[in-house]
């Protein structure tokens, strides 16, 4: 199993390759790129932790020596935010990162299964779709937005509100990975219930709950720590999956059928090579309904930006 980080050396790129190499099963691999110069020491600081995981390091322009025979290649190199600033002012930025990147991943690992965290994610992976379709290797159960910590936002959120432990929470959270695109499904959360009033609140925190972050770090950067936790869970999936496990479940934002939006996330059964099934959303309640259809003319714009850029 070979597992490639592209944007290693930056604040969830570290925090997700040590949580890798701690937890990837032995034997495996984990490569790591960065544009930094720093990146080949980051392998070699992480490489004297005894775990049975091989690390490498590559940095500069090209990142195809990180990529060759990949199997999952997860993807957050780019600028984050700052206080005052949308997901979407990032664009301007990171377009042209993950349109360069995936170019590369298409020429040199196109069977691997691709994790996009950089944001914006709504845009971003409809870039990522465009771009391997222009290389003749887009197989849309390989490419996913990486939402795992929308999920993990929600079950912290909802645990601590309820006086729960957080690791028996699982909150499914569909939509996209910005704002009112981000929508937790809380009334699928077994045997707990809540008030209109909590719903309206937890809603609203988990959508924020990324901004919360920004402004505490107050221009240092958004969320990285428990980005990397959530990339790792949803990474680690990827690799049960792959080997083979049974009833590998993720919410993640992949292109659908277009029911709601061409990217869409929604629970996903996982196998060996991705996506297997995408599962309905399920019973909603009005106010979920009512915020789906809320999201998605928001949710379609960010899609054709992304769309529009690669054509
Ligand atoms: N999907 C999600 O839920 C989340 C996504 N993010 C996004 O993840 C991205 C990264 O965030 P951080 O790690 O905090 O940022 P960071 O600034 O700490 O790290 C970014 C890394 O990308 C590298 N980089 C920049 N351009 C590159 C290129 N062309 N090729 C290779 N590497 C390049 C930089 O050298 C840096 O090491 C941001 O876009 C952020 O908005 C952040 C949190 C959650
Ligand atoms: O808010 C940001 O810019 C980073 C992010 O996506 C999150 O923390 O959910």
């Amino acid at each position: 199993m070979k597992v490639a980080v592209l944007g290693a050396a930056g604040g969830i790129g570290q925090a997700l390759a040590l949580l890798l190499k701690t937890q990837l099963p032995a034997g495996s691999a984990l490569s790591l790129y960065d544009i930094a110069p720093v990146t080949p020491g980051v392998a070699v600081d992480l490489s004297h932790i005894p775990t049975d995981v091989k690390v490498e390091g590559f940095s500069g322009e090209d990142a195809t020596p990180a990529l060759h025979g990949a199997d999952i290649v997860l993807i957050s190199a780019g600028v984050a935010r700052k206080p005052g600033m949308d997901r979407a002012d990032l664009f301007n930025v990171n377009a042209g990162i993950v349109r360069n990147l995936i170019e590369q991943v298409a020429s040199t690992a196109p069977k691997a299964l691709i994790g996009v965290i950089t944001n914006p994610v709504n845009t971003t992976v409809a870039i990522a779709a465009e771009v391997l379709k222009k290389a003749g290797v887009y197989d849309k159960n390989r490419l996913f937005g990486i939402s795992t910590l929308d999920v993990i936002r929600a079950n912290t959120f909802v645990a601590a509100l309820k006086g729960k432990k957080p690791t028996d929470i699982e909150v499914p959270v569909v939509g996209g990975h910005s704002g009112v695109t981000i929508l937790p499904l809380l009334s699928q959360v077994k045997g707990i219930s809540f008030s209109d009033q909590e719903v309206a609140d937890l809603t609203k925190r988990i959508q924020n709950a990324g901004t919360e972050v920004v402004e505490a770090k107050a221009g240092g950067g958004s969320a990285t720590l428990s980005m990397g936790q959530a990339a790792a869970r949803f990474g680690l999936s990827l690799v049960r999956a792959i080997q083979g496990e049974a009833n590998v479940v993720e919410c993640a934002y992949v292109e659908g059928d277009g029911e709601y939006a061409r990217f869409f996330s929604q629970p996903l059964l996982l196998g060996k090579n991705g996506i297997v099934e995408r599962r309905a959303l399920g019973p909603l309640s009005a106010f979920e309904q009512q915020a789906l259809n809320g999201m998605l003319d928001t949710l379609k714009k960010d899609i054709v930006q992304g769309e529009a850029f690669v054509k």
